[in-house]
């Protein structure tokens, strides 16, 4: 079953069309690519899917998003509720200037979580959960601004498990990374997708090749294929597809 349906979804930003008629379906512990050139509007879906762009001005968004066939622009969604749901992993890590184990328990603290030993228990499950846990175990009470580019990043993911979402959206999450941590963490994406369903904006095509099940081809705001990654890699069947993966633009 899908877990996130996208139907006619329209998103303008003042007077400029972001995103244009896009209907896709993404099926639950998958792990999902966007890809396209530089302002196809990669980040403005991503960012839909867990309301976002709501605090950006003059945003109107047309069309249906639903999440475990929830309607999640209705009027009575609790963003607050969303956002647990649907976790978030921007391209620069961005840990908070505290402690790593303030880190991972401040969406907990937050949700109303103060029982000591169980934010320890969760704060220990979500640091192995993003394969962090043998570096940090000795080190949680030591500044998160002190770990490497890419510990900060997997302390992001840490952070973002948590509060157990479902959905994991990931804005280029590799990009500031050197090439071992990069492949951490797609080997921790691929991890992950046993217990959630992943989004992941890349420019990187081999790296959608290498962990994505689907992916999904932007350009100019369209949606322009989407396909099994091994179909889409192999035999995009638009002109334009072929074009963007062969090198021709972008
Ligand atoms: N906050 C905003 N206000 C106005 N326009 C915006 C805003 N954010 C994005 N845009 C515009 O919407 C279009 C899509 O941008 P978006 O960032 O979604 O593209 P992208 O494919 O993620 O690009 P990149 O790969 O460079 O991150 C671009 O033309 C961009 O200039």
């Amino acid at each position: 079953m899908a877990i996130i349906e996208v139907k006619d979804l329209n998103l303008y930003y003042g007077e400029k069309q972001a995103l244009k008629n896009i209907n896709l379906e993404i099926e639950k512990n998958s792990i999902t690519a966007l890809i396209g050139p530089s302002g196809c509007g990669k980040s403005t879906f991503l960012r839909t899917l867990n309301r976002m762009n709501d605090m950006i001005k003059d945003v109107k968004i047309e069309g249906s998003v639903k999440i475990d066939d929830v309607e999640i622009y209705d009027k009575n969604i609790s963003v607050e509720i969303l956002r647990k749901n649907v976790g978030m992993v921007f391209q620069q890590p961005n840990p908070f200037p505290k402690s790593i184990f303030e880190n991972v328990a401040y969406g907990l603290k937050i949700h109303g979580i103060k029982d000591k030993s169980l934010l320890n228990e969760i704060v220990e499950t979500s640091l192995k959960g993003a394969a962090l846990w043998d570096e940090v175990k000795d080190d949680l009470k030591k500044p998160a601004l002190g770990l490497s580019g890419g510990q900060q990043q997997r302390l992001c993911i840490a952070r973002a498990l948590a509060v157990s979402p479902d959905i994991i959206l990931m804005d280029e999450p590799t990009s500031a990374l050197d090439p071992i941590s990069t492949a951490k963490i797609e080997e921790l994406i691929l991890e992950l997708k046993k217990d959630y369903t992943i989004v992941i904006v890349t420019h990187n095509m081999q790296q959608a090749a290498r962990i994505s099940d689907k992916t999904a081809f932007f350009l100019n705001g369209e949606l322009i294929e989407y396909a099994d990654t091994e179909e889409l890699f192999s035999y995009p069947k638009d002109k334009r597809t072929e074009d963007y993966i062969t090198g021709r633009f972008g």
